[in-house]
């Protein structure tokens, strides 16, 4: 039976190019005893080797398509009948099924609960926020002024940790002060365990998940990140209820009332809400949580992180962004609170952004598994293949983005002759299950770099040409993002 389905598998496979599969172990050699680093260089060498579409056969005949070409891309984002692929289900137990792995009705009731929360009037309301905890992030940042390289991640990380948990929760966690923060080191952790995880030979016997040696560890490190999740829906909770104690108080942003009186955070509409008459428990409320606590400030972290790096290694772009800001704020470029109508005539910031997103998605790679069988290449792709959508190998199609490791924001402006698909383009992917977050996102992006800006020139540290690229859930610095700060006149 071994020896048929493997046929069978060769024969789809042969549709697609891609590394010899070995009789029991399949292709695992290929990614054998490889930092994680050396594997992500791997699996993007292997579309240079083999083109867009690559057949990568796992251990014990686990067939697995790895997609960079849009004409599948595009099939497999507008399927209806995919759900998340098996690595997903390694952060069950950190995300349950919140809205990130969870499919099918469950899925689509939930996007409709939040989807309000991210409306652009409440994003608006966000940016007083954005502004607030940028400006401490620079307060931070000025001990570090003509002070030589020092890693900028760690600051940003923090930074983007406050603005999700004062966003969207409501509440204030004053991360910034605490550079040891427990939850955002478990989140490293974890994402490291994951990524572990879906190289390893074990990957398909989840009961055996025991015999990994991280496996304890993972479950402690998954209870801290749970009980810090818990406190912050704790402590909104209560705010809540002594608000209805003493009437219903009007927000006012001026009187200090920025983070715990603003109104239907997405955190109050999944205490408020019900469905079939019933609120949602707090197993299901958490599970929410965990996920936009996680999948908003690990990504604008990356993306933040890299945008600096490209802004640091390019002082020619550099310069014209801090010109743009210096035509449109002159002086107050410091202290102008930023709003989304200012940041919208920024067109220069905009490019750089899209094309710092395109060098360096936050989100390298997707996953699908799919529920039906599918045609690709000439060949009918059977219902249960795990497909991998490189996001990362996407951007870099010299049709589309000719001389595609080079970071030329002009890509993005609108006489740019070199047409751009839907689909050569997704750094928050694209169909029904794209990001929820992609407009707070470029928002939170735009608003750090002006600030950054405004105050600091950034200039590459001695190290800065030395760091590289690692992805486990997002795409992450070998050795922090190195800089240096010199103040602005
Ligand atoms: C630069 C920053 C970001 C990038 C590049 C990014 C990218 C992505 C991508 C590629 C997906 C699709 C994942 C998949 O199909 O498996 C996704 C989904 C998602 N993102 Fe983001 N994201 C960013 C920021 C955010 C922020 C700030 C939030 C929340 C405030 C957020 C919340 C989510 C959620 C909840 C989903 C799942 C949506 C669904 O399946 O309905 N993301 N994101």
């Amino acid at each position: 039976k071994y020896h048929q389905r493997r046929q069978k598998i060769l024969k789809i496979a042969s549709h697609f190019n891609g590394p010899f599969p070995q009789y029991f172990l399949g292709c695992l050699y290929v990614f054998q005893g490889k930092s994680m680093p050396e594997m992500f260089d791997t699996l993007n060498e292997c579309h240079k080797i083999y083109g867009d579409d690559v057949s990568l056969i796992g251990a014990f005949n686990d067939f697995e398509l790895e997609l960079a070409g849009s004409r599948n891309v595009e099939k497999v984002l507008q399927s209806k009948t995919t759900k998340k692929a098996y690595p997903y289900d390694f952060l069950e137990p950190w995300l349950g099924t919140g809205l990130l792995l969870s499919f099918g009705e469950k899925w689509f009731q939930r996007r409709k609960i939040i989807t309000p929360a991210f409306h652009f009037k409440i994003l608006d309301q966000f940016m007083d926020v954005f502004n607030k905890e940028a400006d401490i992030l620079i307060d931070k940042l000025a001990q570090r002024v003509d002070q030589g390289e020092f890693d900028i991640y760690d600051y940003i990380t923090l930074y983007a940790l406050d603005s999700i948990c004062a966003t969207s929760m409501g509440v204030q966690i004053n991360a910034q002060d605490d550079p040891d923060n427990e939850y955002a080191q478990g989140v490293k952790k974890v994402s490291v365990f994951f990524f572990r995880r879906a190289f390893s030979v074990l990957r398909q016997f989840p009961s055996l998940f025991f015999l990994y040696p991280y496996a304890r560890e993972q479950g402690r490190v998954i209870k801290k990140l749970h009980d810090f999740t818990n406190s912050v829906i704790e402590r909104r909770r209560k705010q809540l209820q002594a608000e209805q104690s003493v009437g219903k108080v009007e927000f006012n942003p001026d009187a200090g009332d920025l983070y715990s009186k603003r109104r239907d955070t997405f955190l109050d509409q999944l205490l408020k809400v019900t469905v079939d008459g019933k609120p949602l428990s707090t197993a299901d409320i958490r599970e929410e949580v965990d996920t936009f606590m996680f999948e908003g400030h690990d990504t604008t972290t990356s993306g933040i992180s890299f945008t600096i790096l490209n802004l640091a290694k390019h002082q020619d772009i550099q310069r014209k962004v801090f010109d743009e800001i210096d035509q449109m704020l002159g002086a107050d470029a410091k202290t102008t609170v930023l709003t989304s109508a200012l940041l919208q005539e920024m067109k220069y910031l905009d490019m750089v952004i899209k094309e710092s997103l395109r060098l360096v998605p936050p989100v390298p790679f997707i996953g699908r598994m799919l529920l039906e069988d599918m045609e690709m290449n000439g060949t009918i792709v059977p219902a249960g293949t795990t497909i991998s959508l490189n996001i990362f190998a996407i951007h870099r199609n010299p049709k589309v983005f000719p001389d595609p490791e080079k970071f030329i924001p002009e890509r993005f402006s609108d006489d740019n002759d070199i047409k751009r698909g839907p689909y050569d383009y997704i750094p928050f992917s694209a169909g029904s299950r794209n990001c929820i977050g992609q407009k707070y996102a470029l928002l939170e992006m735009k608003v750090t770099i002006v600030k950054l800006l405004a105050s600091y020139r950034i200039l590459p540290g001695e190290s800065t040409d030395q760091v590289r690229y690692k992805a486990d859930l997002v795409i992450r610095p070998t050795c922090g993002i190195p800089v240096k700060l010199e103040k602005r006149n």
